[in-house]
């Protein structure tokens, strides 16, 4: 299994179409956001699955128990294979948003700490956890409720693959090679990701900025095997 998933964050459908085209062989799953979803919706959507390539829908969804259930029986007609929403949502949230998809091929993927802030972060917001036990004690609480797996960093996943099991997905954006962080803050590499027990790892600017997209997602999953 290819566990490259390549973020195509970008308002041009265009450009999002043939990113799709160019990467459908050199990556296991393209993810489309919040900025291609602004843009675009549901058709967007509709317009790259053309492309025969699996989608993960990451729209981090977060609000009251009823509007989360409402849309996810909005996106549930979408062929897409995962959709994110935030575990910080609460049990009702999340249990009523998988009575949903239940008998349905999409799986509901949590959110835990995004991968953009650090311990500092999560202080100015009260919360006086560390990330790495604020994202396993989330984890857990998605496991418990029956979601299919979570998105955390890469510096996690291994505790998360103890505390959640061998079925239990974990995805990993925040990888960076040799290029900054951008506004990432728990970052790793491809193969410290994959090594730590991550099924996916997420992986857009270093792929897309690149000059060409498709030999740089060829690289990365090269050099998981390095
Ligand atoms: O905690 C999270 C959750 C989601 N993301 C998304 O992953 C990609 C990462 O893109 P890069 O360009 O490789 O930084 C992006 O679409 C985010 O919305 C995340 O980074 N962290």
């Amino acid at each position: 299994m290819n566990p490259i998933i390549c973020a195509l964050d970008t308002q041009d459908l265009n450009e999002a179409i043939s990113w799709a085209n160019g990467l459908r062989d050199k990556v296991g799953m393209v993810k489309l956001g919040l900025e291609f979803f602004a843009a675009h919706g549901p058709s967007g959507v509709r317009e790259v699955a053309k492309c025969n390539v699996p989608i993960f829908l990451d729209l981090k969804l977060y609000d009251i128990p009823n509007t989360v259930a409402r849309t996810v029986e909005a996106i549930k007609a979408l062929d897409v294979e995962m959709l994110t929403l935030h575990i910080s949502g609460g049990t009702k949230m999340l249990k009523e948003a998988l009575s949903i998809v239940q008998g349905k091929k999409i799986k509901l993927i949590g959110v835990t700490v995004l991968t953009s802030m650090g311990n500092e972060d999560l202080s100015e917001l009260g919360v006086a956890r560390e990330a790495k036990s604020q994202v396993i004690l989330l984890a857990k609480l998605a496991k418990k409720i029956g979601l299919h797996g979570v998105v955390c960093s890469a510096l996690e996943a291994q505790e998360v693959r103890q505390e959640c099991g061998k079925d239990f997905k974990i995805i990993t954006p925040g990888i960076r090679m040799n290029r900054g962080h951008d506004d990432q803050k728990r970052t790793a590499t491809p193969k410290e990701a994959i090594n730590s027990g991550a099924d996916y790892i997420v992986i857009g600017r270093p792929i897309t900025e690149s000059s060409n997209p498709a030999s740089s997602a060829e690289l990365i999953l090269k050099s998981l095997t390095d």
